[in-house]
């Protein structure tokens, strides 16, 4: 077995949180004694909490999903886990299950700002020793402490929403695997039954979203209240798309999402219904404001190009009234935009 500090320095060379779960997984697991570790994903549906594994080990390998997690059909409702439930309630850094038939089990949940989505789950037959919780215990801690400073890295520090920079690594990197499918692992229970009777097909979409003369509520009523709407409609993107989506802002008054595994009809849908609740708000002092969106599926085209045909579609909203979603495709089937090929010094992404 390599030294235990071989494994810390392997562990925080990554720069990816997935990577960094399953190599202290497989640190963990290469530790004496250990049968079974996985990693735990603590997720709300509809006011109930839940859990599901995230990464776990298959035929001797280490496999994790990022599928969404409140289809997952392995999901279970956190009280049937009491131990594990009291601690999280209990903002407590880790707990020890009853042991049954033989097993062990310690749990070690990852708190990250007062949040935790993320637990360690570590199974032996025998007791853990005050030395094995120590040894475990340490290397959780080095693996918590990294797991937050990659975290802090990818965040813009006024919304908390993932930064440009991670936008680019990460959608370099997904965009090879963002195929056109029809039925896409847990797609399913997202999809209506009518467009499930279309067969319409299940994509990803990446829209750009803009604040509406923001540089008026700037000018009106100054940058601190500015800052604030900022951080209202981050607040109002978090809570309006699933936890498997991903937003960014993207600089300024600009946002990012990537709409994962669902239909044309959804996406407007839901675009619509974000647009509707920004424009419903009531925002302290500034009172209303509105946001433009443009959208295009992600499974044409490169990086720079996706993104600038969600930005056309953007200013032709903008052009044309603003408070408003288009999509790309629709305004060049209607003769709306021209299709243009977006120059690589166009768009600055990678
Ligand atoms: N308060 C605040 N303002 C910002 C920030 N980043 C960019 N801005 C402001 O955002 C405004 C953007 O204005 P414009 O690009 O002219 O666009 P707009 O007024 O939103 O008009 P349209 O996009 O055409 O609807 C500018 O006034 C910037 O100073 C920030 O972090 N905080």
């Amino acid at each position: 077995m390599k030294p235990i500090l071989q494994h810390l320095v392997e562990m925080t060379g990554h720069r990816d949180h997935l990577r960094l779960e399953v190599s202290v997984l497989s640190t963990l697991q290469k530790l004496s004694s250990i049968k079974e570790v996985r990693a735990l994903e603590l997720f709300n549906d509809h006011g109930a909490a839940f859990l599901r594994p995230r990464t776990w080990v298959q035929d001797g390998q280490l496999v994790s999903t990022d599928s969404e997690a409140a289809a997952d059909p392995r999901r279970v409702p956190l009280e049937q886990y009491p131990e594990l439930a009291e601690c999280v309630s209990q903002h407590g850094d880790s707990a020890l299950a009853n042991p049954r038939r033989g097993q062990h089990i310690l749990w070690l949940p990852v708190w990250m700002q007062d949040k935790v989505s993320t637990c360690l789950e570590i199974t032996q037959s025998r007791p853990f020793s005050a030395h094995k919780l120590d040894v475990l215990k340490g290397v959780f801690l080095v693996y918590q402490n990294y797991q937050s400073l990659l975290d802090y890295s990818e965040r813009d520090a006024l919304t908390g929403l993932f930064n440009r920079k991670t936008f680019d690594e990460q959608f370099a990197r997904n965009a090879a695997n963002t195929g056109v499918s029809s039925q896409p692992q847990n797609a399913q229970s997202m999809i209506s039954e009518e467009v499930l009777a279309e067969n319409a097909p299940v994509q990803n979409w990446l829209a750009v979203v803009d604040i509406d003369h923001f540089k008026q509520v700037n000018d009106r009523f100054g940058h601190l209240y500015g800052d604030e709407v900022l951080i209202l409609i981050a607040n109002i993107l978090r809570t309006s798309f699933r936890s498997h989506d991903r937003i960014f802002r993207f600089g300024g008054e600009e946002f990012v999402v990537l709409l994962r595994n669902t239909t044309l009809a959804k996406a407007h849908q839901v675009f619509n219904r974000f647009r509707e609740t920004v424009q419903k708000y009531d925002f302290p002092q500034v009172g209303r404001v509105t946001v433009s969106l443009g959208f295009v599926s992600t499974t044409r085209g490169s990086p720079v190009e996706i993104l600038g045909q969600a930005d056309q579609a953007l200013y032709y909203a903008k052009e044309h009234g603003r408070n408003q979603v288009c999509y790309y495709d629709d305004l060049i089937a209607r003769g709306l935009l021209q299709t243009a090929k977006v120059a690589n010094d166009d768009v600055e992404l990678f």
